[in-house]
């Protein structure tokens, strides 16, 4: 018998599902860089981080941004799921309107942080999979 082997093999990269903050605070938005060791060096991302079994969405977001950013912030409205495949795994985004941050920020894991308007978003490097995130941001808020 012969295999289609495309549609019979299952997807052998790994598939992560993270949590991230859109971060509003005066209009602005919070971008951070990765750091040039973590993986997509040097991107722009959301602060956030992979959903660990049995935590919402919410939950994660809480725990990571302590551990990354030493901050607390109200979990909002979410916006849809973004999909995206990188060339050695794939990535679905659940991305979250926060605000009401308290804590002062420091950097435990970025190289940098900046407050933006939406419509200076696209400015930045990205990670590939935020593009359809910061079109619709720039587009509505
Ligand atoms: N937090 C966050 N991650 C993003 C965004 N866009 C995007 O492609 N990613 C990717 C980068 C990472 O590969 C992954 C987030 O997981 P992470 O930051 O906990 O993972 P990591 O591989 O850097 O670190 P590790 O905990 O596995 O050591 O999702 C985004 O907007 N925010």
């Amino acid at each position: 018998m012969q295999y289609d082997t495309d549609s019979a093999m299952p997807d052998k990269i790994p598939h992560i599902h993270v949590a991230c903050a859109i971060i509003q605070m005066d209009g602005l938005i919070l971008a951070t860089q990765r750091s040039a060791t973590m993986s997509l060096p040097l991107k722009w991302e959301f602060p956030g981080g992979k959903l660990e079994a049995g935590e919402t969405p919410e939950q994660c977001l809480q725990r990571e941004l302590q551990e990354e950013l030493a901050i607390t912030v109200r979990v909002g409205q979410g916006l849809p799921p973004v999909t995206h495949s990188y060339p050695a795994f794939k990535v679905t985004l659940y991305p979250f309107f926060c605000d009401s941050l308290e804590g002062t920020m420091i950097l435990h894991e970025h190289s940098a942080a900046c407050w933006l308007t939406p419509n200076e978003l696209p400015t930045l490097d990205w990670a590939e999979a935020d593009w359809p995130i910061i079109s619709q941001l720039a587009h509505h808020l």
